[in-house]
């Protein structure tokens, strides 16, 4: 069985971080692992308050499992200093990791702050180059490309000053702009446009992390990346039909049913 490896934050109402992950690793037939960063306190109406780990600590969580387990994709999450962005990058370049997706998660859908902004400088130059692909939405398309992004024109521009920095392959995400949700991938040499159908829905927690991990688990079963995007997709896709209402806010998307395509009758 392939062995995934996520390193991110908690989120205590299981729609995002961590417990999205392992979620989506399952639901992928892939083995799930964990290296937690950072624990929150979280529902559905918002993220109020966060704990990260000391670094030392996540330090040994990577060389434990490294040590023991070949890991054949690693998905990285909410990382919310420039001190834990640096111990990651160097344990995953001490460990050799390959299949590396890195979700930059700046900030929840609630406005709350995941990562330092005078952190965002150590994420281009510390980790961008360590990732096999990077999936930032616009918000954090627009922070790392330094630009507005309100079009394709500018997704894909974005796209390309973002490789520029040293990202191998870019998939910058459309889930925020009006219309179609169009993910936009360049590897360097060509875009490759995933085009979704917009749902009309709130609960999108966790949409985000949900991609990545599915990108990483279809990495590990040997998908080429623009495959693995493809495929990871129409899963964000089925999850998002399948989302539902857990609490008095944004609900989290499905993956008991979005893998093998069918409907969830009891919400
Ligand atoms: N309402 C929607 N209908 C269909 N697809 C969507 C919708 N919202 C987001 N998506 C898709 O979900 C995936 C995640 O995109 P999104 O832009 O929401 O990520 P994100 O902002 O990083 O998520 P998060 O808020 O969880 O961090 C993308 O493939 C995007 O196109
Ligand atoms: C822990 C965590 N990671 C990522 C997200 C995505 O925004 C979130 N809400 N919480």
């Amino acid at each position: 069985m392939k062995k995934v490896l996520t390193i991110a934050g908690s989120d205590s109402c299981g729609g995002a971080g961590i417990q999205a992950d392992l979620k989506t690793f399952s639901a992928h037939l892939v083995y799930g692992m964990s290296v937690v960063t950072s624990v929150t306190a979280q529902n559905t109406q918002g993220v109020f308050g966060a704990l990260d780990m000391p670094r030392d600590f996540i330090e040994l969580q990577i060389k434990v499992v490294f040590e023991d387990i070949k890991v054949d994709a690693v998905k990285i999450g909410m990382l919310s200093s420039s001190e834990i962005i640096k111990t990651v990058s160097q344990s995953l370049k001490k460990y050799g990791a390959i299949n590396v997706v890195l979700d930059p998660v700046m900030i929840s859908k609630s406005g709350f702050k995941l990562l330092k902004y005078e952190a965002i400088e150590t994420l281009i130059q510390d980790l961008i180059p360590v990732c096999t692909i990077i999936t930032p939405n616009i918000h954090e398309a627009s922070l790392l490309a330094d630009m507005e992004i309100k079009n394709i024109n500018e997704m894909k521009e974005a796209c390309q000053r973002i490789h520029k920095l040293g990202a191998k392959n870019v998939l910058v995400k459309g889930g925020h702009l009006d219309d179609d949700a169009i993910d936009v991938l360049f590897d360097g040499k060509e875009f490759y446009y995933f085009k979704g159908q917009r749902i009309n829905t709130i609960n999108t927690h966790g949409t985000g992390c949900t991609l990545s991990s599915a990108i990483a688990s279809n990495l590990a079963l040997g998908y080429p990346v623009p495959d693995a995007i493809k495929n990871s997709k129409e899963y964000i896709q089925r999850a998002i039909e399948n989302s539902f209402s857990i609490g008095h806010g944004v609900g989290p998307v499905d993956h008991l049913y979005a893998f093998r395509g069918g409907k969830q009758n009891e919400k």
